[in-house]
């Protein structure tokens, strides 16, 4: 049996007459990637937020089994302050002192590929290495449970999958990890499972391939010409068993597109 480090069971929250969650219920496996989904206004950081600790008046529980470290949605550092006071201030307030601490700036500044900004104050940097340290700021105190708003946002494709290697890099080691997004070709091959957010309602939960419709992308050869195709997975199998020696790819995909897209 996996080991669940957080555990929600039937959240419910309000904004003042507004329901903003409605009755949603989830677990979070040790060394597992979740993925939080869903359009704008859907809940993602209200359910983040609740689980951080930050927001306390809600209906229904939520445990957690760790440390934590999270990376906001609003992004704020003190932008006259130099990047590494900055993150010395956060690793203290964190429980990270001395030489410790200043390993773990350092490891971390390498790691994100960001050293040579440590004496730059916050606001000469760009907004996607502002980002970087405010990651660090989640990571610097080696949390068990790892909760990051909409960690991808305004980063550049490079960038993107830097942070997606440390993640899944912070998995490998047994970290627990949650994130949101509304951009889901971004975690499609990084999350473990993922639910479905729509208006506070979770309407799907567990892993890609259940949820997802299964789809093949094939490439055969017809009349001398390539022919690419994305299509259902049993309709793909089919022109494969046809073209058998014509086939140059197949690919097994999943269509979280579809249904995430659909509105009502
Ligand atoms: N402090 C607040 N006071 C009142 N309403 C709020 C507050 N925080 C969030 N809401 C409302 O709750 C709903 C859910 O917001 P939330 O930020 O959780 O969604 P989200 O899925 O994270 O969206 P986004 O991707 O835009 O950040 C929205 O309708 C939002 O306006």
């Amino acid at each position: 049996m996996r080991k669940p480090k957080i555990v929600v069971k039937n959240l419910t929250k309000y904004f003042g007459d507004k329901k903003v969650l409605d009755n949603i219920s989830f677990e979070v496996y040790e060394g597992e990637i979740f993925g939080l989904l869903g359009h704008n206004g859907a809940g993602k950081t209200t359910t983040l937020r609740i689980i951080a600790g930050i927001i306390e008046n809600y209906d229904g529980s939520v445990e957690t089994d760790g440390k934590i470290g999270y990376l906001p949605e609003e992004r704020g550092l003190y932008r006259d302050e130099k990047v590494f006071d900055v993150l010395k201030f956060f690793g203290k307030l964190a429980g990270v002192e001395g030489d410790k601490l200043v390993d773990s700036i350092n490891y971390w500044l390498n790691k994100l590929k960001i050293q040579q900004y440590k004496n730059f104050k916050v606001k000469e940097l760009s907004k996607g290495n502002q980002q970087k340290v405010q990651f660090i700021v989640a990571v610097i105190h080696d949390p068990d449970i790892l909760i990051l708003d909409e960690p991808f946002s305004g980063l550049d494709v490079a960038n993107v999958n830097l942070l997606k290697n440390i993640i899944l890099e912070l998995k490998e080691k047994g970290k627990t990890i949650i994130l949101s997004t509304h951009q889901l070709e971004k975690i499609e091959k990084l999350c473990d499972r993922i639910l479905i957010l729509k208006k506070g309602k979770a309407i799907h939960y567990g892993t890609i391939e259940n949820i997802c419709r299964k789809m093949a992308y094939i490439e055969y050869l017809e009349n001398g010409k390539i022919v690419k195709k994305e299509l259902p997975y049993k309709d793909a199998l089919n022109i494969l068993k046809e073209n058998l020696e014509h086939v140059v790819k197949f690919e097994v995909r999943y269509s979280l597109e579809e249904l995430f897209l659909v509105e009502e």
